[in-house]
Order: structure tokens, then C-alpha cells, then sequence
């Protein structure tokens, strides 16, 4: 069998394509990442997979497969733009490419009532299908009895039932698939011209009578193949009547998002204060070993000061995202959809939006991305425009270095609560509300519509495994650590050298950089900028902040550590900052940091995702303007109020 599949004319050169099709949140991604090795992101919500998503494995005969993940979908009557992906891509419509040779149908064997009718769909398209029956586990702890071989005869498709997250039917899966290319190689081979690899014509969608049918299908099926429904899981149920009581569950809501807040300072002081330390150490260290010149000057203040500035806020990154990936992995931020919908309702968003805005708390990337969930065109939109104004992760650092040079490290309300985590939260506040108020406003004037209702499936909560846990965070600390080692270090270099070059003349005063290339644009900038208190430093800080926000204090690291007259840069950049900058000034660029337009990542996905230049136009001149307006208006009150 092995050989008729590599001498196949239909897999000559090219390699065999495996589609993973099922509803949301049945395990698929878990699935493609238990057979190809690779990290695609697995949570316990619907409409985390939102592209389609390509690997390779080699299945045991020895054959290179090719292995899609894709969107989930209830049907191929696609309403979202994640669904049309799941659509094009299972009948060959997307971007020219040929339909999948195999489809791996993946359903949720607890659930199965609601999942079969999406194979009785595939299957109606006349190519090999197998079904995974997934989540055997639970469906074992629930004492839910599937019958697979049963399942199988009435079906007539191969059944493998898997457990992804344990790899358990794993090897089952790949066995079948080399069974089922095989049987195709088989077919192909006496009649050339019967190519399965064409598009399959005559799809169409399928009417509510197609529906009915269908529904009444899988019924005899499950007759034929259930032995047990089992119970509905009875904690969950138990957790629910708890997080979504009326009372209850929104001030635990945002006990959770508070904690969040204060966790990010309280838990990340020591650790941060260690690379503090050891950052400091090192520089010394190069400062001694090196005679003075240009090389001393590019390590310590180029790299350095102005790597080592951003590196540090590592364990508050990771802090962050060990709540965001517990939220996600428990089953909650599906609840918290819910809790929120009637406040999103409130400013015409659709409670849909909450995941891709909740999720821009990471990265506006992803965040606007995971919008494609959202039907509507006028509520998708919507939502994408307010995303950025949700505080990223790379906004993290900024917040904090200001927040650590200008707030005193206290405690309030009799020592509960520490004052930066408060000042910290009152920011990340600053920019939800500033958000929900933008979506009023659009949803008043641009985007008019009727408010659709939120359908949405609670999946049943799950404890997060370790394992998962641990590697989430090593993941995001390796981006996050990339990040400072290739984009940030090439634009410090950058910045030392403009900040360096030309020399300043023989005989003149005050720093050098004044004179240089840098120099000249920052003080070509301030005057823009005055009316909101920045200093011309800031000026050159703000413009490769635009590359990533984190950017920006890895440039003023590297521009003060320029302007020190002395030596290296002494002390802290946060106590060079706190001597250098008013407290107005320290204020004022923070309310920009809230509303000014993303970084050029953020900008292009929104070219993308909403297939307009003129959107992100739009965007970027609404939230300059808010920045500049809120900037401005920050720095004349706190002006006024401290008499600066
Ligand atoms: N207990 C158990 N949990 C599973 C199994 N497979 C997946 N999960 C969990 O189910 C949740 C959903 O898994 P995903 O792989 O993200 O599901 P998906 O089908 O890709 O979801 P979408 O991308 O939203 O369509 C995650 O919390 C997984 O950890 C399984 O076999 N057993
Ligand atoms: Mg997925």
C-alpha cells in the first residue's frame, strides 16, 4: 500500500493535502499540534482559530503530508469571515488551491448530537473523510458511551477516537490516513479522468429543508451508535450558577481584572529588580573592560541601556500572560463574554466583540484579527477601530517606567492596595472606557445597524494543564525576548548612531547628541510638541516607538544614557526620567500613550482585515487626535493644578 501512494500520479510532486474541519472548539488546533509538533494557539473558547493554518507530518507509511488547521464552522453555510476561510479552502475556492485530498472531520464526542450534522454535510461532498472522535476523556468521565464501531457502519466513514491534548488515537489517526490515501491512490489509478482533485461542482448550501433532513439523520445515527448519553458536566454547571449569578458575577469579574493589575507589579518587583541588577552589573562591567571610545559608547548606551531597558519588563509580561492564558484556558472568557454582553449592548457593540478586545490586551494583532468572528460587517468594523485603544502589552513597559520614576511606591486604603498597581489600573480603565465611549459614537454615526443577539457556546470549564501553562509562557517570553534581541537592538543601533553622528563641533557645550542627526530631529519636533510638555528627547523617543511601542523607552534609554554629560548613564533610567521631566510632562505622555495610533503592525493588519487603505487612515487620524487632545489637555490641568 505504502508504494502505490508514492507512485500515484495524483501525489506526484506535490503532497497530499489533509484538511481538520470540525464546529468550534472541538480540538482541532490540539489535534494538528499533537501530529505535526507545531504551537498554534489551543483555548477552552469558540473562534480561536480565525485562519488557516499549514504543517507537514510524516505519516507512518512514510509519505509527507501536508495538514491544514482551519476556523471552526457549524456549517459550510458560512456567516462569518472565519467560516468563509473553513468554507473556500474545504471546496477548493481559496486562492486557487486544489480541495483537500483526505478531510479529518473533528467532533467533540460529548456533544455529538450538534456535531455530526456538519459531517453529514462534509460527507455529502463525495470526498474520503475520517472522524476523530475527540475529548474521549471527558466523555468517559461523564459516563457518555460512543460506540465507534457502530458509529462508523452508520455513518460510513472511519471513526478514530482521540483524546488530542494526551495524544492518546494519535497514532490511530495517522494509521487511517495512510488507509484512506491509499484507498484514494487505489481509485485514481485505473480511471485518470475521474480526478477527485478537481473542485467539487454542484455544492450549493444547503436550504432549511437540507437542515431538517440532516437533523433527523443524525438522530437515527445516534440510535444506532449512542449507548449512553452520560451527564452534563455537574461542575461546571455548579461554577456557573456561581460566575453568572446577577449579583455575583460581574464584581468577580473585575475583582479578577483588578487582582490582574495589582498581580503585574506585586508579583514582577523582584524579579525585575534582579535583572535591574544584574543589567547594571554588566554595564559597569563592559564600561571597565573597554577603553573609552565609540565601541564603549555603542554597547553600553546603544545596546545595553537601550535593550536592557525593555528586557527587564520581562516578568511583568509574563505576569500578564499567565492571567490572560488561565482566563482563556479555563473556560472563563467565554463567561465573561456573556457578563459583559449587556454593557457592550449598552454602546451598540456585539458581545462578540469582547473576545477580540479582551484578547487585544496581549496584542491588537491577534486582537483585531480574532474580529472576523463577528457577522456583521458594520459591528466587525467597529470593533476593529477600538481595539488599539485597549492597552497592549508593549504599552506595559512605558506605563511602568513612568509610572515607577513619578508614583511613589505605596500602599493605599490602609495598605491593600499598592498605589502604582492603582495608577496602572486607572490607565488601562482610561483606555476601556475611552474605547466603549469610540464605539458609542461610531455605532451612532458610521456604523448604524440593529444590534444583533450574542449565541455563543460556554464550553465546559477546564483546569489548565501545567504543561500547557509552562510552555504558553516560555512562548511568549521568547517572543518577547526576540523582539528585544532583533528588532529593538537593529533600531538601537540605528538610534546610537543618529544619536552619535555627526560629532558635535570643537568647543561646543552640552551633550553631544544635541548636535547629531538625532538631535536635529528632535529639535525640529519639539515645537509641535511643546503645547503638550514633551521634551525633545521625547520627541526622538515617539518616532521609532511607531516600530513597537516598547521601542519607545528602549530609545529614551538610549538617548538619555547619549545626553549624560558624565560617564555612563547613571543610576535608573526611571530616576534620570523623574529628575529630567515635570510631573505634567510625565502625565501628559502617558495620556498619549493611551490614544495614540499603533504600532505599523497594528495599522497594516487593519489594511488588511478590513481591505481598506481608508480605514486605517481613518484610524490613525481619530486616535492621533485624541492622543494629542488628551496629551494636551492632561498637561494644562496638571499644569494649572501643581502650579508648574
Ligand atoms: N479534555 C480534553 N480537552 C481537549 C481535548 N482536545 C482539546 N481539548 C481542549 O479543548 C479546548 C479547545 O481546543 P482547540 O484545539 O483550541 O479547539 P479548536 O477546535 O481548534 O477550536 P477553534 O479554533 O475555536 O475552532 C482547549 O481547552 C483544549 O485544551 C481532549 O481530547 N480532551
Ligand atoms: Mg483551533
Amino acid at each position: 500500500m505504502t508504494d502505490t501512494i508514492l507512485s500515484t500520479p495524483a501525489f506526484m510532486g506535490v503532497p497530499p493535502r489533509i484538511a481538520l474541519v470540525g464546529n468550534p472548539n472541538c480540538g482541532k488546533t490540539a489535534l494538528f499540534n499533537a501530529l505535526t509538533g507545531a504551537r498554534q494557539k489551543v483555548a477552552n473558547y469558540p473562534g480561536v482559530t480565525v485562519e488557516r493554518k499549514i504543517g507537514e507530518f510524516l505519516s507512518p507509511a512514510g509519505t509527507r503530508v501536508q495538514i491544514v488547521d482551519l476556523p471552526g464552522t457549524y456549517s459550510l453555510r458560512a456567516r462569518s469571515p472565519d467560516e468563509e476561510v473553513t468554507r473556500d479552502v474545504v471546496l477548493g475556492r481559496f486562492q486557487h488551491e486544489a480541495p483537500p485530498d483526505v478531510m479529518v472531520c473533528v467532533a467533540d464526542a460529548t456533544n455529538l448530537r450538534l456535531h455530526l450534522r456538519l459531517v453529514l454535510e462534509l460527507k455529502k461532498l463525495g470526498r474520503p473523510i475520517i472522524l476523530a472522535l475527540n475529548m474521549m476523556d471527558v466523555a468517559e468521565a461523564r459516563g457518555c458511551r460512543v460506540d465507534a464501531a457502530a458509529l462508523s457502519a452508520a455513518l460510513g466513514v472511519p471513526v478514530v477516537p482521540t483524546v488530542a491534548v494526551r495524544r492518546t488515537g494519535v497514532v490511530g489517526l495517522l494509521n487511517q490516513i495512510d488507509r484512506s490515501m491509499g484507498a484514494m491512490a487505489a481509485d485514481l489509478a485505473p480511471s485518470p479522468g475521474g480526478s477527485p482533485n478537481g473542485s467539487p461542482c454542484g455544492w450549493s448550501e444547503p436550504s432549511a429543508h437540507d437542515l431538517r433532513a440532516y437533523h433527523r439523520e443524525v438522530e437515527s445515527i445516534l440510535a444506532a451508535a449512542l449507548r449512553d448519553a452520560g451527564k452534563p458536566s455537574l461542575a461546571t454547571r455548579r461554577i456557573d450558577a456561581a460566575l453568572l449569578h446577577p449579583a455575583i458575577g460581574l464584581p468577580f469579574l473585575f475583582l479578577v481584572l483588578f487582582l490582574m493589575f495589582q498581580a503585574v507589579f506585586a508579583w514582577a518587583a523582584v524579579p525585575m529588580d534582579m535583572i535591574d541588577k544584574g543589567l547594571g552589573w554588566v554595564q559597569a562591567a563592559a564600561g571597565a573592560a573597554l577603553p573609552d571610545g565609540l565601541l564603549k559608547s555603542l554597547l553600553t548606551d546603544g545596546i545595553i541601556a537601550g535593550v536592557g531597558s525593555v528586557v527587564i519588563f520581562l516578568p511583568q509580561i509574563l505576569v500578564l500572560f499567565f492571567f490572560i492564558l488561565m482566563l482563556e484556558s479555563t473556560g472563563y472568557m467565554a463567561r465573561a463574554a456573556f457578563l459583559l454582553d449587556r454593557l457592550m449592548g449598552g454602546v451598540g457593540l456585539h458581545g462578540r466583540a469582547f473576545i477580540p478586545l479582551l484578547s487585544s490586551f496581549a496584542c491588537a494583532v491577534p486582537g483585531i484579527m480574532a474580529a472576523r468572528t463577528i457577522e456583521n460587517r458594520a459591528d466587525r468594523l467597529a470593533t476593529i477601530m477600538i481595539a488599539p485603544l485597549m492597552t497592549c502589552s508593549a504599552r506595559l513597559p512605558v506605563y511602568t517606567l513612568i509610572i515607577a520614576a513619578f508614583v511613589p511606591d505605596r500602599t493605599v486604603a490602609g495598605g491593600m492596595i499598592g498605589l502604582q498597581g492603582l495608577v496602572m489600573f486607572t490607565l488601562y480603565a482610561a483606555g476601556i472606557l475611552s474605547a466603549l465611549a469610540a464605539a458609542f459614537v461610531l455605532k451612532r454615526t458610521i456604523f448604524k445597524g440593529a444590534r444583533e443577539p450574542l449565541l455563543m457556546e460556554l464550553p465546559s470549564y477546564r483546569l489548565p494543564s501545567p504543561r500547557d501553562m509552562l510552555l504558553g509562557l516560555l512562548e511568549r517570553a521568547r517572543i518577547f525576548l526576540a523582539r528585544a534581541g532583533t528588532v529593538i537592538f537593529a533600531i538601537m543601533i540605528l538610534l546610537w548612531f543618529l544619536g552619535s553622528f555627526p560629532a558635535a563641533p570643537d568647543g561646543a557645550s552640552g551633550p553631544a547628541i544635541d548636535h547629531s542627526f538625532a538631535g536635529m530631529l528632535g529639535h525640529a519636533l519639539a515645537p509641535l510638541l511643546a503645547p503638550i510638555g514633551f521634551t525633545w528627547q521625547i520627541a526622538i523617543a515617539l518616532v521609532p516607538g511607531m516600530a513597537a511601542r516598547e521601542v519607545a523607552v528602549a530609545a529614551l534609554g538610549t538617548v538619555y544614557a547619549l545626553s549624560e554629560t558624565g560617564d555612563a548613564l547613571s543610576g535608573s533610567l526611571a530616576g534620570v526620567l523623574a529628575a529630567d521631566w515635570s510631573l505634567p510632562t510625565a502625565l501628559s505622555l502617558l495620556a498619549w500613550f493611551v490614544f495614540a495610533p499603533q504600532c505599523v503592525s497594528t495599522l497594516s493588519v487593519v489594511k488588511r482585515e478590513t481591505n481598506s487603505w481608508f480605514w486605517m487612515l481613518v484610524m490613525i487620524a481619530y486616535m492621533t487626535a485624541l492622543a494629542y487632545g488628551a496629551a494636551f489637555v492632561t498637561f494644562r490641568v496638571s499644569s494649572a493644578l501643581l502650579g508648574g
